[in-house]
Formats: C-alpha cells, sequence, structure tokens
C-alpha cells in the first residue's frame, strides 16, 4: 500500500498501515527492543522530578542535538536497522530526517500526555514521520483551538508497520496524545523521525 491523506482542517496528514510487512515489524520490534539503550527518563512536571511513563532512546547526526521537556538529548550514533529504516520512511515520505526519537510503551500504563513536536529546533511546518511496532494503540489527536480550528477529536489505530506523516501545520493547529489503555498488556514501539534544523541557544 502507500500513504493516503486523512482530510483534516489545518493539518496534513497522511497513514500508511501497511508501511513494514507484519514479519519485517515483528522482526525489527525484537532487534530494537533488545539492542537499543533505552533510558527511563526523569521530567520536571509543575515543578517536580517525575519519571517519564514509557523508555526512550534518541539516535541521530552529531550535530541534531535537541530538547525536550527540559532535557537536553544529545545523540547516539545511527544503527543500521535505524539507518535502514530511515532510508526507507525518506523514499517513501520524499522528506529528509537527521534523526529519531524512539519511544518504548512497556503496557498500556504507558503513555504520552497531550503535546505537539513544536520545538524550536524543528522549525515552523516540521515533517514527523511515525513508524509504530507491536501492540495497537490508539494515537489521539484534538485540535489546539477549536474556535480556530472547529473539528471534534480524532482517534488513529497505529497497527504494527504503519506509518504515520505530520506534515504543513499539523504542530501548529493540532496537539496529540498516547493516552493509557488497560487493554493493552504487550508493549509497543514507536520511532519519530525528525529533522532538526536549528539550534536553539542555551537559556
Ligand atoms: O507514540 C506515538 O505514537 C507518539 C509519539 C510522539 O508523539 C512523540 O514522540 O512526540
Ligand atoms: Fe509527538
Amino acid at each position: 500500500m502507500s500513504l493516503s491523506l486523512i482530510p483534516l482542517p489545518d493539518a496534513e496528514l497522511l497513514l500508511d498501515p501497511e508501511f513494514l510487512k507484519p514479519a519485517a515489524a515483528t522482526e525489527l520490534l525484537t532487534e530494537l527492543t533488545a539492542t537499543i539503550p533505552w533510558k527511563h527518563e526523569a521530567i520536571r512536571l509543575f515543578g517536580k522530578e517525575v519519571l517519564q511513563p514509557r523508555l526512550t532512546a534518541w539516535h541521530g547526526d552529531a550535530g541534531a542535538a535537541y530538547r525536550y521537556s527540559g532535557l537536553q538529548l544529545t545523540p547516539q550514533p545511527w544503527t543500521t536497522a535505524l539507518q535502514q529504516l530511515r532510508q526507507q520512511v525518506e523514499t517513501v515520505t520524499g522528506a529528509q530526517f537527521n534523526s529519531v526519537l524512539l519511544n518504548l510503551y512497556r503496557t498500556g500504563q504507558d503513555s504520552m500526555g497531550w503535546h505537539a513536536d513544536n520545538e524550536p529546533e524543528l522549525g515552523p511546518r516540521p515533517v514527523i514521520a511515525s513508524v509504530s511496532l507491536g501492540a495497537t494503540r490508539s494515537f489521539r489527536l484534538r485540535p489546539r483551538d477549536p474556535h480556530l480550528t472547529p473539528h471534534p477529536p480524532i482517534s488513529l489505530q497505529l497497527t504494527s508497520g504503519s506509518l504515520l506523516v505530520m506534515r504543513g501545520t499539523t504542530q501548529q493547529a493540532w496537539l496529540h496524545a498516547l493516552p493509557k489503555t488497560t487493554r493493552v498488556q504487550e508493549p509497543r514501539l514507536n520511532l519519530t523521525f525528525r529533522l532538526v534544523v536549528g539550534q536553539r541557544a542555551t537559556d
């Protein structure tokens, strides 16, 4: 299959549910789970240090330093598997990426809160390419301002091997999240390929 457009106001969302064949997705899930140096990072939330409800890793070109929820992330080098996946993602999206954020949701109790990938390092209209492996989870999107973008929240089922592309004004006009669910016990691994274009001055 190929990428097809999900029509939404003030967003450009494309989904290919069959970007990777099921066997290839399972093989990649097993390899990345075992070989990526996963971290369990603390973030500051309302002035308190709390552990993120997921494991993370950040790989990319040496120049692609990135700040995320108060964390300064220096990328780990590309592995062969990540380079190969980046190449495939670049081919089908026609975009370029110099880094990838990996999130490992160990069970349905792991999650990600409402946010936009709108860090200044990504520029004003970033292209974010999101590959999912393992358990199917609901990916939610809602307008940042329902008066400016009158549309109800939506939910996409991101299955193993799927590719979701967010581009255009998606990060300006919409927020996204991966809520907890009691229905899932199996792990899900998500990779978001990004292009870090600018370095923020240290503050
Ligand atoms: O796990 C997902 O599908 C979303 C991940 C995400 O939004 C992010 O890494 O910024
Ligand atoms: Fe995100």
